[in-house]
């Protein structure tokens, strides 16, 4: 512990904070509709006031449904409030410049499972720290954050071996990368038991005393962790109850006649009675208005502090060691400029593509098992319709295998990303919000990363199955069958990503074949384009199943193929061109199919992304 302690005061920091920001907000009012059909609307906050200040740690608390996380929500940005303004350092917020300088954790903050604790801190620093920063200074960064986190043992385990406490310190380590001045932080110790609490509450209490803002929602804090609060704002149906210092809370009931009964938490009291004395306390506190049970901060002793909350055995006491915040000029320029992201697009998109690779190649049970029912599905295929290819009898059986091949490689790439691009969202949310990376970055890196797995798995389906099947033995044919396999797969992997993007997994699996199903009725093996009714013959057109279906045709019966053998008395099919005659294939170009395909792929590529992008800026 000592050597990780002395380590830490080695180094020079690379810390980025600027300077102390004070938060405060009047009169936040928020609004919702209420029953879409009624009209109806719910008033969530109303006329809530506050400050906030640099160095302390601040609990939101009040009963569940208070509107806390609302709150919340509105401070750091998340949320627009309907009427209200919000003011850092006196004067109004600029969302852009504020975000930049904040981060949000939300209680559901989700890390990557397959990355070690080192790792993850590389990528977040490689996408936080702008390009300014050199190799050896983001590594130092990651240095001190291990150290002052006390993750130096778990360094190299995944996160998702890591223990609730340990997750929840990596995540505040991933966004103390690049040193927010403000932090705000859902419910940090929701599930964790209370000594892991204590350590997480003592390690905000120190990222507040070296200059942070740190606002942190807890439902009911314990006595335990009171005294490493330094202002409490208490809740009630929306309104403030009580603001101010903890020791403050018993003489400000008592001048309301409201007295804690002795030994009891008063946090606990304040919970218990602030419903019936809502209208009471909203009148004290001048619905967070009134400073006066505001006291200065007191700077008791890390030592002191560590003796009160019992924290002394445990390895967290090197929190301390964290650097204080520096401010550093450099950064500090770039940020006037450039408002935004502090890499570029480019440096996004790889780290994520590295990223999301790494994790694929973490979990190759995923990568196997899909590869091995690819390949399985090929093997029995190909033992169904053994050696079918070059007899004319058996062409219906053939255009049968050429159907189940599109259907197979469709549903395969569809329900893989159907359900597990939704796990990612909770990760994604946090990550932009706190603009790690632009939506864009990590949309195409997410497709970049998964193509490869789809890949192997369409082509070793194409080959095994082709050459059981007795296709015909011309690279040019095997060649158009396979660009057309992987280009269907593609497109079903695009339309996977859009029903991610929109809904959960269970959603997902539910509606997800509603999405799909229509496009294989009109994919022209079910029912002839000719037979359809008129009205809704452009369907076939924008069915990517029917392009690829008439693909797999043209490379198989097209081309100029010779006549087939007939290994029976009578072939209705020895001239492949009766075929594609009686399949509405005639005139039909492979390259125009191809372009089909392409322009469906991007179409519903860049429908998908906008959802993203919606979804990312809502809590849905
Ligand atoms: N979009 C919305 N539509 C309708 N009601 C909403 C909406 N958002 C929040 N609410 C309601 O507003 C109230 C406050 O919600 P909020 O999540 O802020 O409470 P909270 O104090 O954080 O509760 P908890 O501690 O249980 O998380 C709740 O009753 C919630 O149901």
């Amino acid at each position: 512990m000592a050597s990780e302690h002395s380590e830490s005061q080695e180094t020079n920091s690379t810390s980025l904070v600027e300077d102390s920001l004070n938060i405060s907000f009047e009169d936040i009012s928020y609004i919702v509709r209420h029953g879409v059909l009624a009209g109806g609307r719910k008033t969530i906050l109303k006329a809530l006031c506050g400050t906030f200040n640099a160095g302390e740690l601040t609990v939101i608390m009040g009963q569940s449904g208070a509107g806390k996380s609302t709150l919340m929500d509105i401070l750091a940005g998340y949320t627009k409030p309907t009427s209200g303004s919000i003011c850092i350092n006196g004067r109004v917020r600029n969302e852009k410049m504020f975000r930049r300088r904040s981060c949000y954790i939300l209680q559901d903050d989700r890390v990557q499972d397959m990355l070690t604790i080192q790792e993850s801190l590389k990528i977040a620093a490689d996408l936080k720290l702008g390009n300014h920063i050199s190799g050896q200074q983001k590594k130092r960064r990651v240095e001190e954050i291990i150290t002052s986190l006390g993750l130096s043992r778990a360094r190299h385990t995944r996160a998702g071996n890591l223990s609730g406490g340990q997750k929840k310190r990596l995540a505040i380590g991933l966004e103390l990368i690049s040193d927010p001045p403000v932090m705000f932080l859902d419910e940090p110790t929701s599930g964790l038991d209370s000594s892991i609490s204590k350590q997480i509450v003592y390690l905000l209490h120190l990222l507040a005393r070296q200059g942070r803002t740190v606002v942190v929602t807890m439902h009911q804090p314990s006595a335990g962790l009171l005294h490493m609060v330094d202002r409490l704002y208490a809740m009630v149906a929306g309104q403030c109850a009580y603001v101010g210092a903890v020791p403050q809370l018993l003489p400000c009931l008592e001048e309301m006649n409201l007295m804690c009964p002795p030994y009891h938490n008063p946090v606990d009291f304040l919970i218990e009675i602030s419903s019936e004395n809502a209208s009471n306390l909203v009148e004290s506190s001048g619905n967070g208005r009134n400073k006066r049970w505001i006291t200065n901060v007191s700077h008791e002793t890390d030592s002191n502090l560590i003796e009160k909350s019992n924290l002394g055995a445990c390895e967290e006491v090197c929190l301390t060691t964290l650097p204080a915040p520096k401010e550093d000029p450099t950064s500090k320029i770039l940020l006037a400029i450039k408002s935004t992201y502090n890499t570029s697009f480019w440096k996004q998109f790889t780290t994520l593509t590295r990223r999301s690779l790494l994790s694929i190649w973490r979990d190759p049970a995923f990568t196997v098992m899909t590869t091995g029912i690819h390949c399985a599905m090929a093997l029995f295929i190909g033992f169904l319709f053994y050696d079918i290819g070059e007899d004319a009898k058996d062409v219906r059986n053939n255009y049968n295998f050429l159907n189940f091949s599109l259907m197979f490689l469709m549903f395969t790439a569809f329900s893989a990303v159907t359900i597990r691009f939704p796990e990612q969202i909770p990760v994604i949310r946090r990550e932009h919000f706190n603009r790690w990376y632009t939506a864009g970055a990590y949309y195409i890196s997410t497709l970049v990363s998964t193509l490869p797995t789809q890949t192997v798995c369409t082509l070793c389906y194409a080959f095994i199955a082709y050459w059981l099947t007795g296709q015909p033995n011309e690279i040019r044919r095997f060649a158009g069958f396979c660009s057309v396999l992987l280009l269907v797969s593609y497109v079903a992997l695009c339309k996977g990503l859009l029903i991610g993007s929109m809904f959960n997994v269970k959603n997902g699996v539910i509606f997800g074949p509603f999405f799909i199903m229509p496009f294989t009725i009109f994919s022209g093996f079910f029912l002839r384009y000719y037979d359809a009714p008129e009205f809704v013959r452009w369907l076939f057109q924008a069915s990517f199943l029917k392009h690829g279906l008439v693909g797999l045709v043209l490379s198989i019966y097209g081309m100029d193929r010779p006549n087939l053998e007939c290994s029976v008395l009578y072939c209705h099919y020895t001239y492949p061109s009766q075929f594609l005659m009686d399949n509405d294939v005639v005139g039909e170009r492979f390259s125009m199919l191809i372009v089909a395909l392409l322009s469906i792929g991007l179409i519903v590529s860049v429908l998908a992304f906008l959802i993203l992008k919606v979804r990312l800026k809502n809590k849905w």
